[in-house]
C-alpha cells in the first residue's frame, strides 16, 4: 500500500501544533513535545490514514526519571490536492516532498476516513505494518454497514471521537467511536458493551464491530488493544443530561424518569453480574478498595489546591470502607456513570452508552471487578449537576436522588442506603466528586464549584 509522500516529520510537525487545541487533548495548558510518530494506511489508495503520536508531557530529568508519555490517535486524511468540501477540517498543507504538495485533514471530518475504517470492520480485514498495524472485527450476529455511509462528527464534549453514519431506509444508521489515547489491552467500552448485547440486553446499543491493532507503546515497547468501537445510532434519541437540565431549567418534575432509570441501571448490574466475572466482597478486596480510594484522596487533593483542607476527613470517610460487613460482590461496572451516558429512544427506554470507565483513569484498573455502587454514587452525582446548572433548584436534586435509589432498590432488592451499602455509597460519592474536581480544574474551570461544593457538603465542611 502506497502512503502519501508527506514525511513522518512534516506530519508531526503539524499535529504537535494542532493537536494540543482539540477537545481530545487530554495535556491542554502543559507542555507536549512529540516523541514519537506512526502512521499506517486504512484504504488502498493511502488517504485514510490513522497516527499514533507519543507525546512527551514535561521533561525527562538528567537522574535518568522520564517524564509521563501518552500515545495519541489521529485519524487523517492526506489528499494531492485541496478538498473545497473540507475547508473547515484542513489541518494544514505540507511542504514539498518529491515536488507533490500534501493537504493534510481532519481524518473523521472527511467521509472518505470513516468509509475506510468501516470497510475494514465488514470485510474483517488488516491494514498498516507489524509495529503499527489495524485489524477490522465485525461483531457476531452485528449489524451491516449502511450503504449510503454519510457521515457527520459529533460536536459534543466528548474525551473521544464519533462519527454519525446515517443509512438509507431498511438500514440500521451506525456510530464509529475511535478511542483517542491509546492504552494497552480491552477496552471495556468494546468488551462489556458487547457482552450485554450478547446477553440480549436491550439496555445498550446493538453492536456493529470495531477496530484493534498493535502499536509501539509509550515506554517503546510493542503494545496491543482496541482502537475504534462501530455501534448502532439510536436516531432521534435524546440524552438525559439534556433531559434532565431542560427539566430542571423549566421547573419540571423529573422522578419518574429518575425512577425508570434506577430501575434500568440495575438491570445492567444484573446482566454484568450473571455475564462477567464477580469476585466476593473478601476484606482483603475491600481493603484494596479502601487502599485505591485513599489514593484518589491524595491525587485529588495535590493536583488542586482548593482541596488541601478536607484530605483528613475525606480519608477518614474512605478509611470506613475497610470494615463493612455486608458488601456486595464486585463485578463488571460501568465506570463513568453519569446523565450524558444514558440516551432515552421512545422505543427503548433508557439506552446506556459508553462503558469505557473513567478516562483519567489508566485502563487496567477500569476492567477489574468493582462495586457496582460506584455507578449508583455517580448518577447521583449527576443529579446534583444537573440541580446546579439553575440557580434555585429547589429540591429538585434530592427528589430525584430518592427516586432514582428507589427505581434501583426495587429491581436490585437491596438498598444501597441500609446498612454497609450506605457506607461504600457515602465513600463512593465523595471519590466520585474528587474526580470530578480534578476533572473539572483541567478541563472546565469555569465548572469547578460544582463538585468543590458537593465535597464539602457531603463531608460536612465549611467551603470558605
Ligand atoms: N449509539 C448512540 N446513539 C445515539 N447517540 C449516541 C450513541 N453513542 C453516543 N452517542 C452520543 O455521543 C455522545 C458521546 O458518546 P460517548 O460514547 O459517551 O463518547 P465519549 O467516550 O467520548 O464520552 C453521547 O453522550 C451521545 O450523545
Ligand atoms: O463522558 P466522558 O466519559 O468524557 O466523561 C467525562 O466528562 C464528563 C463531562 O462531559 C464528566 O461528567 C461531569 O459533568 C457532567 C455534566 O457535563 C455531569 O453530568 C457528571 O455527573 C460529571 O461527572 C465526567 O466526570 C468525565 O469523566
Amino acid at each position: 500500500m502506497k502512503t502519501s509522500r508527506a514525511s513522518d516529520e512534516a506530519v508531526a510537525d503539524l499535529l504537535a501544533s494542532w493537536a494540543p487545541a482539540q477537545r481530545w487533548f487530554a495535556h491542554k495548558g502543559v507542555a507536549v513535545h512529540v516523541q514519537r510518530i506512526e502512521r499506517t494506511p486504512l484504504d488502498e489508495g493511502g488517504v485514510a490514514q490513522l497516527v499514533a503520536l507519543t507525546v512527551r508531557t514535561g521533561e525527562d530529568s538528567p537522574e535518568g526519571h522520564d517524564a509521563p508519555r501518552t500515545v495519541y490517535s489521529v485519524p487523517i486524511s492526506v489528499r494531492p490536492a485541496p478538498d473545497p468540501d473540507l475547508a473547515a477540517a484542513l489541518i494544514g498543507e505540507l511542504p514539498d516532498v518529491d515536488g507533490s504538495p500534501a493537504w493534510v485533514y481532519d481524518g473523521p471530518h472527511d467521509p472518505t476516513w470513516t468509509r475506510a475504517l468501516l470497510t475494514l470492520v465488514a470485510a474483517q480485514e488488516g491494514a498498516g505494518s507489524r509495529t503499527f498495524g489495524v485489524n477490522g472485527h465485525s461483531a457476531e450476529g452485528g449489524l451491516p454497514v449502511p450503504t449510503a455511509a454519510r457521515t457527520k462528527v459529533l460536536t459534543g464534549e466528548q474525551s473521544n471521537t464519533s462519527i454519525v453514519v446515517s443509512a438509507d431506509a431498511g438500514e440500521t444508521p451506525l456510530i464509529a467511536k475511535v478511542f483517542r489515547v491509546l492504552s494497552a489491552g480491552d477496552n471495556p467500552d468494546v468488551v462489556v458493551q458487547t457482552a450485554l448485547a450478547d446477553a440480549g440486553c436491550a439496555r445498550v446499543p446493538r453492536p456493529a464491530g470495531w477496530v484493534d491493532g498493535r502499536w509501539t507503546g509509550p515506554d517503546g515497547s510493542a503494545a496491543a488493544g482496541h482502537l475504534a468501537h462501530v455501534t448502532e445510532f439510536l436516531a432521534g434519541s435524546q440524552d438525559a443530561w439534556r433531559v434532565a437540565t431542560a427539566a430542571v431549567g423549566a421547573g419540571e418534575d423529573f422522578t419518574g424518569q429518575a425512577r425508570e432509570l434506577g430501575r434500568a441501571t440495575a438491570e445492567v448490574h444484573a446482566v454484568l453480574a450473571a455475564e462477567l466475572p464477580t469476585e466476593p466482597a473478601t476484606p482483603e478486596r475491600l481493603a484494596a478498595v479502601a487502599d485505591g480510594l485513599l489514593e484518589r484522596v491524595a491525587w485529588a487533593c495535590t493536583a488542586v489546591p482548593q482541596l488541601h483542607g478536607v484530605a483528613a476527613a475525606a480519608r477518614e470517610r474512605v478509611e470506613a470502607v475497610r470494615h463493612v460487613q455486608d458488601a456486595p460482590a464486585l463485578q463488571r461496572v460501568h465506570g463513568d456513570y453519569h446523565l450524558g451516558q444514558v440516551l432515552h429512544s421512545r422505543a427503548r427506554g433508557w439506552v446506556l452508552l459508553d462503558f469505557e470507565g473513567e478516562p483519567l483513569r489508566p485502563l487496567a484498573e477500569r476492567s477489574v471487578p468493582d462495586l457496582a455502587l460506584r455507578d449508583v454514587a455517580g448518577m447521583l452525582r449527576s443529579f446534583d449537576y444537573a440541580a446546579s446548572t439553575v440557580p434555585e433548584p429547589g429540591p429538585w436534586g434530592p427528589d430525584c436522588r430518592t427516586a432514582f435509589l428507589d427505581g434501583y432498590t426495587a429491581v436490585a432488592g437491596t438498598d444501597p442506603r441500609t446498612g454497609g451499602r450506605a457506607v461504600l455509597l457515602a465513600a463512593l460519592e465523595l471519590d466520585k466528586a474528587l474526580y470530578e474536581v480534578v476533572y473539572e480544574a483541567r478541563n472546565r474551570p469555569d465548572w469547578l464549584r460544582i463538585p468543590l461544593d458537593a465535597v464539602h457538603r457531603l463531608l460536612g465542611s465549611d467551603p470558605s
